[in-house]
């Protein structure tokens, strides 16, 4: 039956970033708005930090109109396709780019984030006040947000600074792979807190124990236990229950699995770039297939142990071993990711991975050399740097301390013996 035989308002959802991954998933989440327009509203908005671009003469989008640089938005809204950061790939005519953050996420009730996780803390503070109370986050942001307070998910630090819900995205996504449609799986972490827990549970639940979240509001406690303000969803809308939630990402070849698990589901997406990087380092080297595996044994393992240490029991061994967010994202990852490309081309040329980043990835953004330098800021401030050999090796080698030849030195569990 249609939500709207209850509902009188229908959600509307709000991509903010478009890069590789943003626009695809703004791709992936507009032909499901088009679909379940009893939900949802079919525009997506996508916000675009605005830039000029010249369509290069080769391109077939090259003619006496775009002989000479345009706005990236302007490009979008008159191609149907981003030919900066996903050329190539018809996006759905409802995905509408706005260079203003503010207007594009004026009511929406949907906040999808998706951005390079080094500019969200500069786009919250702009969004700080701006968007409905009620709305929810989905943060698709690989990486982490370290400060001098400690180490925070970037959901648990999108929700704390808007005072909204916030889950995560995350899974083996090559962002073209997704756009072109070829079959990826995903894990969607959203597990609203205690409060809603009194709420009916609607079937395509996560282990059974989902719950409506969208009648009360109150404070509920975060991973780190802080506390999360939440604002209750008017009436007027569809429940974002999972369900909901599953059919705004969940498409033939993007399959979508459900868990309450946010920490794990974040840390597999932020932590591996790191070892994507140890994985192009021993590849650049000419080591094979066993050096590779060996550093991503070693990754998953330190993955684990870092989300057991410093987020608690909420963490899962199972996220990192069973879902897509955790061994399928380091396999694709350490295979064909931007970061393991990058790091294996700087030791094979001889040269420094931010030189490979300026040269190969047309403004797209390496998360893994930021997240490397970012987790060793922690990991020294809490002296447990030697408990996580990998991670601290690939934070010495960009910093020029070692070499990617002393990675199976630095990994050897029998070091300590020496
Ligand atoms: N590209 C991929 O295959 C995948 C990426 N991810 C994750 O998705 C997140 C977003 O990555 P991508 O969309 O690939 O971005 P990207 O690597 O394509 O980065 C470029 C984006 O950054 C924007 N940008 C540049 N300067 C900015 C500024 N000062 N403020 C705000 N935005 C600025 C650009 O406009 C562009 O939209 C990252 O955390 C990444 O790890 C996750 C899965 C797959
Ligand atoms: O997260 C990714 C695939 O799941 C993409 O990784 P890169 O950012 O290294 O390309």
């Amino acid at each position: 039956m249609g939500s709207l035989a209850v509902h009188s308002k229908k959600h509307k959802v709000c991509v903010v970033g478009s890069g590789n991954w943003g626009t695809t998933i703004a791709k992936v989440v507009a032909e499901n708005t088009k679909e379940h327009s009893d939900i949802f509203e079919a525009e997506v908005q996508m916000w675009v930090f605005e830039e000029e671009y010249q369509i290069p003469k080769d391109s077939k989008h090259y003619n006496d109109e775009t002989s000479h640089p345009r706005k990236l938005t302007d490009l979008i809204n008159s191609l149907h396709e981003n030919p900066k950061y996903l050329p190539n790939i018809p996006l759905p005519k409802n995905v509408v780019a706005n260079p203003d953050v503010v207007d594009a996420v004026k009511d929406a009730t949907i906040l999808v984030f998706n951005l390079p996780h080094q500019f969200i803390g500069k786009t919250c503070e702009q969004l700080k006040g701006k968007i409905v109370p009620y709305a929810r986050g989905i943060s698709c942001i690989k990486g982490l947000a370290v400060s001098d307070k400690g180490c925070e998910l970037f959901s648990e630090s999108i929700g704390q600074k808007l005072g909204i819900y916030c889950g995560a995205l995350s899974g083996a996504n090559i962002a073209t792979e997704v756009a072109q449609e070829k079959f990826s799986e995903t894990t969607v972490a959203y597990d609203p807190p205690a409060m809603d827990s009194q709420h009916p549970t609607p079937q395509g639940t996560p282990h059974g124990s989902h719950t409506d979240l969208t009648k009360l509001e109150g404070e509920a406690k975060g991973l780190t236990g802080k506390k999360m303000k939440r604002t209750a969803l008017p009436s007027e809308y569809p429940p974002l229950h999972h369900k909901n939630v599953k059919m705004l990402f969940h498409r033939p070849y993007f399959h979508v699995s459900l868990v309450s698990d946010v920490a794990g589901v974040s840390l597999g997406g932020a932590l591996k770039n790191i070892v994507a990087i140890a994985a192009g380092f021993v590849d650049g080297l000419g080591w094979g297939d066993n050096a590779k595996a060996a550093v991503m044994r070693v990754g998953i393992m330190e993955e684990v142990k870092f989300g057991k240490m410093f987020f608690g029991d909420s963490v899962q061994t199972r996220t990192f071993t069973e879902e897509s967010c955790g061994v399928a994202d380091l396999i694709t990852s350490c295979s064909g990711g931007r970061n393991f490309r990058c790091a294996k081309m700087a030791v094979a040329e001889g040269k420094s991975i931010g030189e490979i980043e300026q040269r190969e990835l047309n403004g797209q953004s390496l998360q893994g050399t930021g997240t490397a330098y970012e987790v060793n800021d922690f990991l020294k401030k809490e002296g447990k740097e030697q408990e996580f050999p990998l991670f601290t090796a690939v934070h010495s080698i960009l910093e020029g301390k070692k070499k990617p030849e002393d990675i199976p030195h630095l990994i050897d569990p029998n070091r300590g013996e020496e």
